[in-house]
């Protein structure tokens, strides 16, 4: 192990990633706070506002997979589509089987120039998460409970405020609507038998519904959908936990534009066209596991300097602030001081181990999980 893998993996430089990420998305999510009265007056320089101070939460992210990790990210895709991405609104539709699969959809979104402005279809839960759910708010992310008595309405009117964007965004859909885990799998391949739909290998039985608001709602506002499949190479699992540590990943994306006036507007042919998407999605898959590639040409973005240049602004200035703080904390001599402060580190670093918890499958939400889903 080299001396930089030997630093990387030291728990001192992750507690320092870890406090930056922090106290500067803490900082973040009350300037945004302070944004609230200027919806009042021009919304979308709020929204253009917001979207550049998200920008500076989700990018130390991206920074960490790119530039410390040292992760790569491999685009497949047609080369005639490519000039397309981030020029446009697109409904993007993503594979849910990684714990890092947002972070890599981050990355692409930063390659692309829609960091900022990107959204997704995200389970209510998530909006309580400190930094990153406060963030979402004033980013206009559309929330759901997984309830679809209560989502329909909700995200539809959420949706439609994002009709009038004033920047391009891609929506991002996962519409399997969980993370696979082999349980989820077996309950959701009986849901496909009792449809009468073919078994899906690699994936879990898409629920359409969530799909098919979303295509009414954006149309005429989002251009297409950009039909995305992920896989790393070397059968790895990879883990945000991995990349604090300074673990380098391959990932490879397909991506298919298909133009929105393609799919279907009524409901049922609009959920038939979703799982036949998903079969052709798990062929992709089969390629690659057989080939170790995906379909296609290669057309990958570089990386761009700015989500590192953003970290090492935020890096700078606290750790300016914190040097200060600690001399000023030993030259004060008090045991009682440097006690609480102690104290204070260990609540810190618990909170932002059960913040990394959320991205974690183990850790995961019973849905789709319970055999009673398949009583339909
Ligand atoms: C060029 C580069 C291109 C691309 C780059 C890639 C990506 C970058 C893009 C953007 C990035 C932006 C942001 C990313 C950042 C962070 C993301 C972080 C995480 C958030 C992710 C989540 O939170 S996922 C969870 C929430 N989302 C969803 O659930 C979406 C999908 N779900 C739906 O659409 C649902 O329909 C619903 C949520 C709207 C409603 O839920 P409900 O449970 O009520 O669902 P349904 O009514 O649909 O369910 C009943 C139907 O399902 C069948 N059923 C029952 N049991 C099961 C089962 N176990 N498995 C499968 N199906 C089941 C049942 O039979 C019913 O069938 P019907 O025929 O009646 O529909
Ligand atoms: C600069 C590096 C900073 C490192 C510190 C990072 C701290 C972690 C910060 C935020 C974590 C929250 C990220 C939320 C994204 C989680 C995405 C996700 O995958 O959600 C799962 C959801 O789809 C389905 O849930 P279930 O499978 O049903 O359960």
């Amino acid at each position: 192990m080299g001396l930089v893998q030997l630093l990387k993996s030291q728990f001192l430089s992750q507690l320092i990633i870890c406090y930056v990420f922090l106290v500067s998305g803490l900082i973040v999510n009350l300037l945004q706070l302070c944004t609230l009265p200027l919806w009042l007056v021009s919304k979308q320089l709020a929204r253009r506002i917001n979207i550049r101070l998200g920008y500076c939460i989700s990018s130390q992210m991206v920074a960490a997979l790119e530039w410390w990790s040292g992760t790569e990210c491999t685009l497949y895709t047609d080369p005639k589509s490519y000039p397309l991405y981030g020029n446009e609104n697109a409904i993007v539709v993503l594979n849910h089987s990684f714990e890092i699969d947002f972070l890599c959809g981050w990355t692409f979104c930063e390659r692309f120039g829609v960091l900022g402005s990107s959204k997704v279809l995200a389970k209510k839960e998530l909006s309580y998460v400190p930094v990153i759910g406060w963030m979402w708010y004033f980013l206009e992310i559309v929330f759901c409970k997984r309830k679809w008595e209560e989502d329909r309405r909700t995200v539809a009117q959420s949706l439609q405020n994002l009709r009038d964007y004033p920047e391009n965004y891609w929506f991002l859909l996962y519409c399997e609507g969980t993370r696979l885990t082999p349980k989820k799998h077996q309950i959701s391949m009986q849901v496909a038998e009792s449809k009468g739909l073919p078994k899906l290998k690699y994936h879990l039985l898409p629920r359409t519904k969530g799909f098919w608001v979303t295509v009414q709602n954006l149309r005429g506002a989002a251009a297409a959908v950009y039909d995305s499949t992920l896989n790393f190479r070397n059968n790895e699992m990879p883990t945000l936990l991995g990349i604090l540590n300074g673990k380098k990943y391959h990932a490879d994306l397909y991506v298919r534009r298909i133009p929105l006036e393609l799919i279907p507007e009524d409901e049922a042919e609009c959920a038939a066209w979703l799982h036949k998407l998903y079969q052709e999605k798990d062929s992709f898959q089969e390629h690659y596991t057989q080939t170790g590639r995906f379909p296609g040409p290669i057309v990958s973005p570089p990386r761009r300097p700015w989500a590192l240049i953003n970290w090492l602004f935020w890096c700078c200035l606290l750790l300016y602030l914190l040097g200060l703080l600690l001399t000023q904390l030993i030259s004060s001599g008090s045991m009682l001081t440097i006690l609480a402060s102690l104290a204070f580190c260990s609540t810190v670093s618990l909170g932002v181990r059960w913040m990394i918890g959320q991205t974690e499958i183990d850790r995961g939400s019973s849905y789709g999980n319970k055999e009673e889903s398949v009583n339909i």
